[in-house]
This record gives C-alpha cells, structure tokens and sequence, in this order.
C-alpha cells in the first residue's frame, strides 16, 4: 500500500500533479492538501475510476500560518501514513523576478509544512517542489533535523524538470525525439547557472556541434524564465513540472517496491547519504544535486559524476557552487536563526 500526499494540491503544479498521482497504478491512497479549494479538487478527481483513495484536506480559512487548530487536524489527517509528500506549495515567479526572491513567502511556507510532516510522517520521503529549491531543501533539512527525524536519504530537491528540459531542448540538434532512450545528468541546483547539465555525459552520447553548446546550455539553465515570460504574469511552468514531479515521485515509488537500477538526480544533503561525503569534499557545498541511486529505504548512493564531467563543464560547476553557497547559507539560517 502506498500512500501519497500532495501539499499545495490547488495550484497550477498542485491539479495536474495530483491527476497524475490519482490515476497512476503505483499509488493506492492520495491525500491532497492547500489552503483554498481542495475538497473541490479532490471531488472532482474522486470521480475518475482509477484505484487510488482520494481525501481532500483545507486549511481554516484566513489561516495561512497552520497554526489554527482546525488546520492542525486538516494536516495530520493528510499526512498521517504517508510514504510520499510531494510540496508543490508557495508563489510561483512573475516576469523581471528571480526565484529568490520567492524566498520571503515560500519560505516560511515550506518550514511549516515540513514540521507538520516531522510530527505526522517523520518516515515518509519528503519531495520539495517549492522555490527557490536551493533554499528550501536546506529548511527543511533543519527543520527536520530540530525535530530529530532527519532522514537525508529521504529528502530530495526536485529537480527533474532541468532534466526534462535537457532532453527535450537536446533533440532540436539530435532529431531524436523519443525521449524515453536518452539519458541526461544534470547536476547542481535549481536556479541559472547553478543549473549545469552535462552534455558530454549523455547516454547514448551525442554530438553537440561547439557553436551550439553554450545556446543549449543557456536555454536549459534559463528555461524557467522562457515560461515565465510566455505566461506574462500568470505564473511558471506548471504542466511541464507536474509531469517532472510525477516522474520523480514515480521513480521513488518504484524503488520502495523494489525495483532496481533507478537512477535520478536529486538536490540532497550530501554528508547523509552514501557517496556523498567525497562529493561535498569537492564540491565544498552540503547540499548538490547529483544522480542517485534509489531504493526501498530513498538515496542508496550518491553517485561522483563529476570528475567524468569536461573542462567547459567544470567551469559551470564552480560557477554553480559560488550561486549555491549562498543560497544554502540563507536557507540554513532561516531556521536556525530564527
Ligand atoms: N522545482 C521546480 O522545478 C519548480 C518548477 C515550477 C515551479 N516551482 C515552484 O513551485 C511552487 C508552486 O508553483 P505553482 O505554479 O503551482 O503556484 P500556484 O500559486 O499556482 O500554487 C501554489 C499553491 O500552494 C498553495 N499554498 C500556499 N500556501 C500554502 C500552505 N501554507 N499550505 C498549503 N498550500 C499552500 C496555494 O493556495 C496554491 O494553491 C512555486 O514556488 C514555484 O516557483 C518549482
Ligand atoms: O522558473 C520558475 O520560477 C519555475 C521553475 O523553477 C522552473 O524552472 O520552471
């Protein structure tokens, strides 16, 4: 029995996230979560004749902080037994923003939501959508941490649209379009340059003329800002990223059942999990996303992919580690600061 639980389950990533979960067979119980709207969401899915259980929980209205009694319950009732939370909760950009400066709101919004999680399914895998990634992974590392149920192998940045952007972008010079037979690392964060995909470790490989490379490059670090623009102030990815998170949460699922051989690169803290420490020796970074291997019990290993990475390459990754220090510094001290 797997149960799955989607918190921000209203929002434009939220809706199509949660109707991927409700009709994948993996899943047999989904909880969503938001604070507007989602026993209507979760009535409307209910009708699909899939097999997951649906329950939809709301927020006390004018109660955005959870601390209301009404909202403390909403919450445990959604989390209560979960193997999967998926925190596609928080504002998205508007053109000219940065995803940093998401940072004032969300951030607030993914501690709570992390300490409902700490005291409510301290064993689930914890999969953190929210912006600005590469702050709010590290909040919630400490929030768990505080709580005394931190699980490195079970907390993960997503950071599969990068991926999906890399495979999607590469095939305008591959003429390849199915997708399902290439394989792409990205490494780093999840925001510009601290996004670094690594063409040269493409499986199968492909040939990348040089005078398109850095055009590449750049559309898969800024591909986020292209949706942002196209949608002129209504938002960010939303369809794309429910198809990523899905993709990941997917990929963790499969691997709680058993399945092996999954590999996926995920924003982890990297002194928690197997083959990590080597990598934040180098990286001089905590948390990094890198291909992982995953299994019954989330990360197995961390995998070093960066020293087979190229010199163009590993100029972006020292580029990617000075935007990134930053960025987990903030989010660290958000709460130990606090
Ligand atoms: N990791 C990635 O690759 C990636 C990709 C796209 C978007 N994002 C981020 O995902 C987040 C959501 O984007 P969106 O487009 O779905 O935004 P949205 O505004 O459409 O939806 C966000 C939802 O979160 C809900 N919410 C707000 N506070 C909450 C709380 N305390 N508890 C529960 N729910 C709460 C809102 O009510 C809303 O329904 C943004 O921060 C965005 O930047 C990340
Ligand atoms: O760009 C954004 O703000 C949303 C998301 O992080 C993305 O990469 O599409």
């Amino acid at each position: 029995m797997v149960k799955a639980v989607v918190l921000g389950a209203s929002g434009g990533i939220g809706q199509p996230l949660s109707l991927l979960c409700k009709i994948s067979t993996l899943i047999d119980e989904l909880s969503l979560f938001d604070v507007v709207n989602t026993p209507g969401v979760a009535a409307d899915l209910s009708h699909i004749s899939s097999k997951a259980k649906i329950d939809g929980y709301v927020a006390e209205k004018g109660d955005f902080k959870g601390e209301k009694e009404g909202t403390e319950q909403a919450k445990k009732a959604a989390l209560t037994g979960a193997d999967v939370v998926i925190i596609p909760a928080g504002v998205p950009r508007k053109p000219g923003m940065t995803r940093d400066d998401l940072f004032n709101i969300n951030a607030g919004i993914v501690r709570d939501l992390v300490v409902a999680c700490s005291k409510y399914c301290p064993n689930a895998s914890i999969l953190v959508i929210s912006n600005p990634v590469n702050s709010t992974v590290p909040i919630a590392a400490e929030v768990l941490k505080k709580a005394g149920v931190f699980n490195p192998k079970k907390l993960f940045g997503v950071t599969t649209l990068d991926v999906v952007r890399a495979e999607t972008f590469v095939q305008d010079i591959s003429g390849e379009r199915n997708t399902d037979k290439v394989v792409i690392p990205v490494v780093g964060g999840h925001s510009g340059a601290t996004i670094v995909p690594l063409f040269s470790q493409a499986k199968p490989s492909i040939n990348i003329p040089a005078d398109k490379l850095d055009a590449l490059v750049n559309r898969v670090q800024f591909g986020g800002d292209e949706v942002v623009k196209a949608k002129d102030g209504a938002g960010s990815a939303t369809l794309s990223m429910a198809y990523a998170g899905f993709r990941f949460a997917e990929s963790i699922i499969k691997a709680m059942k058993g399945e092996k051989g999954i590999v996926e690169p995920t924003f982890v803290y990297l002194p928690g999990v197997a083959g990590g420490e080597e990598i934040a020796k180098a990286t001089g970074v905590d948390f990094f996303s890198v291909p992982v291997e995953l299994g019954p019990e989330g990360v197995e290993k961390a995998i070093n992919i960066l020293p087979s990475a190229n010199d163009y390459e590993k100029k972006l990754i020292d580029e990617a580690i000075k935007g990134l220090k930053t960025n987990i510094t903030s989010g660290v001290e958000f709460v130990t600061k606090a």
